[in-house]
């Protein structure tokens, strides 16, 4: 049960103007990670309500604050995957409206859909990935691994179900056409978070990048949600190198849970998940340079304004270069990979 007193005191106090949750929240360079817990449900009100959201989908307030509390408690508390991250990748889908305007190139169904996807995309997250579902037989992978993507559709499911909760749907006061867009669009969006689906894409994506976006292409409207969506799920890297740094402490105490696990089940790791394999920045510039650079590459193409988000995702990558140099020169003592978090 979600608390009372939270629910009425967000229900009954107006929404503040967002810049009064602070000055610089509207910046790329601001990290949603300062705001404290009890402020991100305040936040996201803000963050629908300066979009525009709650008056163009005639959200009643009372709904929206049952919604966005509901998929709070609705996260987990593993090391990286818990409400933090939703809050965080919202926030960014934040920052893509009001820097990039992408309310221009998308329409609003699709917009409302991107950003309760943000929120959503990891609902019930268990610290553990595609992979360790289907190895360790979960009860995830018996009911989607024919399907593929096993988490991410756990995650939709999750959102469904909290929209089929009394006085939950915030998509209600949709009509018939928009409602079942929308909620197509929320599948299709969340399902995009598998990265494996994401790198499958990477080719058209970058044909659209060349050719350039026809708002009149539905083809090119799936394309960019989707590219959106990843954009903001990886976006911890396009901030500065102590978010960086942080972020990767954090995946790492995750993976390496599930290589233990899995170790534990009789099973050898992939190296990333080993903790006595694993060497950090090896693992970090690869992300970076085969999926997250190519990535805010294409929406620096796509989005002009944006290329201050790729600058600093490259930025991030030397700095993990300069740190491997120096790793490589003093050998790790006691085979610690968090050594380079001191
Ligand atoms: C900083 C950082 N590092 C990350 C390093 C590695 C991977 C990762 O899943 N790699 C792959 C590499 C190949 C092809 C596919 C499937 C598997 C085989 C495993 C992906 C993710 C990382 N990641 C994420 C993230 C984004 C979406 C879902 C889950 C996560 Cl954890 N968000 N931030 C980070
Ligand atoms: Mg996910």
């Amino acid at each position: 049960k979600v608390n009372e007193d939270e629910t009425d005191r967000l229900i009954v106090d107006k929404i503040p103007q967002i810049t009064s949750i602070h000055p610089e929240v509207s910046l790329f360079s601001f990290t949603p990670r300062v705001i404290l817990d009890d402020q991100t449900t305040l936040c996201c009100l803000a963050m629908f309500e300066d979009m525009g959201m709650i008056n163009r989908w005639r959200i009643h307030k009372e709904t929206l604050v049952k919604f966005v509390l509901m998929v709070k408690k609705g996260y987990r508390d593993p090391p990286y995957h818990n409400w933090y991250h939703a809050f965080s990748v919202s926030h960014f889908c934040y920052l893509l409206y009001k820097n990039l305007r992408i309310d221009q190139l998308l329409t609003d169904v699709e917009l409302f859909a991107l950003f309760v996807a943000c929120l959503c995309h990891d609902l019930d997250h268990r610290g553990t990935n595609n992979a360790f579902q289907v190895s360790s037989k979960s009860v995830l992978a018996a009911l989607y691994s024919s399907e593929g993507s096993v988490l991410e559709r756990h995650h939709f499911a999750q959102a469904m179900c909290i929209l089929n909760t009394e006085g939950c749907n915030i998509f209600e006061n949709l009509n018939k056409r928009d409602y079942e867009q929308a909620l197509d669009l929320l599948q299709e969006i969340i399902l995009a978070t598998d990265l494996a689906h994401h790198l499958s894409a990477v080719k058209d994506l970058e044909a659209m990048a060349k050719e350039g976006y026809d708002k009149s292409n539905p083809r090119c409207h799936t394309l960019l949600t989707c590219l959106l969506m990843t954009s903001c799920d990886l976006s911890d890297q396009t901030k500065g190198w102590g978010t960086t740094k942080k972020i990767a402490e954090l995946i790492y105490q995750e993976f390496f849970r599930q290589g233990d696990l899995e170790k534990s089940m009789g099973y050898r790791p992939h190296e990333m998940m080993d903790r006595e394999k694993a060497f950090i920045p090896d693992l970090q510039i690869s992300f970076l340079e085969n999926i997250a650079m190519p990535l805010y590459r294409i929406l620096g193409d796509l989005l002009p304004g944006s290329e201050c988000v790729f600058e600093a995702v490259k930025a991030n990558r030397d700095t993990w270069m300069q740190i491997r140099e120096t790793a490589k020169r003093k050998p790790i003592t006691h085979g610690n990979s968090f050594d380079f978090f001191k």
